[in-house]
């Protein structure tokens, strides 16, 4: 039996929403077939957080791991996708549902995932939230939106949560397709050397 899956990456292309002052994203042929030469070959400029990606420690910790020297562990496995449509500015505590234990959690909080235009205003993640899931053994948070401290904090509350508690992050998945429950989880960082976040091509899989 092939078991269904879901892409819930965003697709990388010029008109990409990106964070404000952030670098837009490009992708420009270097060569082209015909002209003497008999392949494409192209360039990209992105920044490391351009559309769906994983944080890594290093994003939030002056002397931590960058993506290339990440464990993988984290980002491969069965996860719990939690509808947290209309909590407010924050997930709170109060917010989750029962877990039954969850190695990783991700959050849907879009109704319909913003593709075309950056919305300000995005749902974050408590750090008491977090602190809570680490508690409770989860080693990988996702959400949907750009981040999961809100766009105006300057005092990172959530990233420094996950900091203490060692676990792994994912920000702008899109879930809009993915009805509440259990999945496994493919979502691996590319392993760019000193990079503070890497796109991901993340997937979600039918459980056997
Ligand atoms: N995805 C982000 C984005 C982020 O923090 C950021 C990205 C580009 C430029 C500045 C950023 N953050 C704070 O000033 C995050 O890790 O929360
Ligand atoms: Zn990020
Ligand atoms: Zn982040």
């Amino acid at each position: 039996m092939t078991r269904r899956i879901w892409d819930i990456s965003q697709k990388l292309r010029p008109d990409l929403p990106v964070w404000p002052g952030d670098t837009q994203f490009a992708h420009e042929r270097t060569w082209a077939i015909g002209d003497g030469s008999p392949v494409n070959v192209s360039k990209l400029t992105l920044s490391t957080h351009s559309g769906t990606h994983a944080d890594a420690p290093l994003h939030y910790a002056a002397d931590a791991a960058d993506s290339a020297s990440c464990d993988l562990a984290p980002y491969i496995g069965e996860c719990l996708v939690i509808d947290a449509r209309g909590v407010g500015a924050e997930i709170d505590v109060a917010d989750l549902p029962h877990l039954d234990s969850a190695d990783r959690v991700l959050f849907r909080t879009y109704e319909t995932f913003p593709h075309d235009a950056w919305e300000e205003d995005f749902t974050a993640i408590a750090a008491e939230t977090i602190k809570w899931l680490g508690v409770q053994g989860v080693k990988l948070v996702g959400i949907d939106t750009p981040s999961i401290d809100p766009q105006n904090s300057k005092t990172m509350d959530a990233h420094h949560a996950v900091l203490a508690a060692d676990m792994r992050i994912l920000e702008g998945l899109v879930l809009d397709d993915v009805p509440e429950g259990r999945y496994e989880l493919i979502a691996l960082p590319l392993p760019i050397v000193s990079a503070d976040a890497s796109p991901i091509r993340a997937i979600l899989r039918e459980l056997p």
